[in-house]
């Protein structure tokens, strides 16, 4: 069972697991993400959102917590590849953060697009 491919694929979801309590534990931008994705459900089901809408919201919330997370591990390699400055290590972690700002501005067109015919 150990070495099986389900026993291999138990083990990944552990470490996967250890990875999301990690970053959820110790990384503040995570950390504002996840009281962000609170709100917005709590805002979900005080409108009483479509079906159609949970879907757009869940994917959006999941697509920026996602690259919020890639990116601190980007930051982690980086960090231990060449913990001096260097030009390059800057460019990477900009354009790191810069995939979670794509998603972040989506995010936010999709809150306006589902939330703002229920305000006006
Ligand atoms: N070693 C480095 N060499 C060059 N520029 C760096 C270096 N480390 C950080 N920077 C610059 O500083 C910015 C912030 O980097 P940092 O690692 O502090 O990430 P952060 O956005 O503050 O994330 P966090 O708060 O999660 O650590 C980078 O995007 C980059 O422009």
């Amino acid at each position: 069972m150990q070495n099986s491919f389900l026993g291999k694929r138990i083990k990944a979801c552990g470490y996967a697991l250890k990875g999301a309590y990690i970053l959820i534990k110790t990384e503040p931008p995570i950390q504002v993400q996840i009281v962000i994705s609170i709100i917005m459900v709590a805002l979900g089901f005080y409108f009483e959102i479509t079906t159609a809408e949970w879907i757009f919201q869940t994917f959006a919330m999941g697509m920026v917590l996602s690259l919020e997370a890639a990116n601190t591990a980007i930051e982690e390699i980086a960090d231990f590849i060449h913990p001096d400055f260097h030009h390059k290590i800057g460019l990477i972690k900009d354009m790191a953060a810069g995939a979670v700002f794509f998603a972040a501005v989506t995010a936010v067109v999709v809150g306006f697009i589902i939330y703002i015919p229920y305000l006006f």
